[in-house]
């Protein structure tokens, strides 16, 4: 990026670093572990959540649209970001991950899982590009009433960050009704957990992609975590997604 290209993405962007730095991270940390997912209150305004929206129709931003009723994966759609990200993507991809990427290297190592995560995304994103797995996967997804997103986990190759965020850029009860972002833990030799994330317009929810360790009173054992979104009652709700792996 040249030095001026550097200066307009601050410009749109002044402190969103700093305000992800100053969330309650111990508190964010503290219901990551014990719940496997966590509330990030007011990561976006209403004016940035209403910014990234208005990019959907805009194809130069993207590399590809799904049709989630093509594939079984519900119904609405969604498209994958090209690079370079825009704003405020690519402000927020690796501010998320510095405070994220110690929580994942704790679970692994709960897990017994020895792979580690570097302290800088651009540093996991070498070890991503490195291994084929090069087109970004920070999404923009949009719903209409009648549309859902069907439990599902973000894997896109070998490379996995094991957490990921996604925020509600529209406003609930103004926007759209139902289409609440829910999560299910199938636990071993137990019955599946579900968990019904309650978010207001521009609030994230961090979550686990896959597994997260839970502290049993036998020792720490291994939780299978799917997202998905029920059913839009009425009107249209857009989710940036942000998932910290690159994929094939
Ligand atoms: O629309 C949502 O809330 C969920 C989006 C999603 O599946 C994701 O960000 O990976
Ligand atoms: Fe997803």
């Amino acid at each position: 990026m040249t030095a001026i290209a550097k200066i307009s993405a601050r410009a749109a962007a002044p402190d969103l670093a700093a305000h992800v730095d100053a969330l309650d991270w111990p508190q964010i940390t503290a219901e990551l572990d014990s719940q496997g997912c966590a509330v990030l209150k007011n990561l976006l305004t209403p004016d940035q959540c209403r910014a990234v929206a208005t990019l959907y129709p805009d194809d130069t931003h993207f590399r590809s649209r799904i049709v989630m009723g093509r594939h079984g994966f519900g119904r609405g759609e969604y498209k994958y970001f090209s690079y370079p990200l825009p704003d405020p993507i690519a402000q927020l991809r690796p501010a998320l991950y510095g405070h994220l990427q110690g929580v994942a290297n704790r679970w692994n190592e709960a897990m017994g899982i020895d792979i580690r995560y570097p302290a800088s995304h651009g540093a996991f994103l070498k070890r991503c590009h490195e291994a084929g797995q090069a087109r970004p996967t920070p999404l923009l997804l949009q719903y209409e009433a009648g549309d859902y997103n069907c439990l599902h986990q973000d894997l896109y190759g070998e490379h996995v960050f094991p957490l990921q965020v996604a925020i509600l850029l529209s406003e609930p009860g103004r926007d759209f009704t139902g289409g609440e972002f829910v999560l299910t833990e199938q636990r071993p030799r137990m019955q599946s957990r579900a968990e019904v994330v309650p978010l207001a317009q521009g609030d994230a929810v961090a979550f686990a992609v896959h597994h997260r360790p839970v502290q049993g009173t036998r020792g720490t054992y291994r939780v299978n975590l799917r997202h998905g979104v029920s059913r839009i009652r009425s009107g249209q709700r857009h989710t940036l997604g942000v998932i910290f792996h690159d994929a094939k």
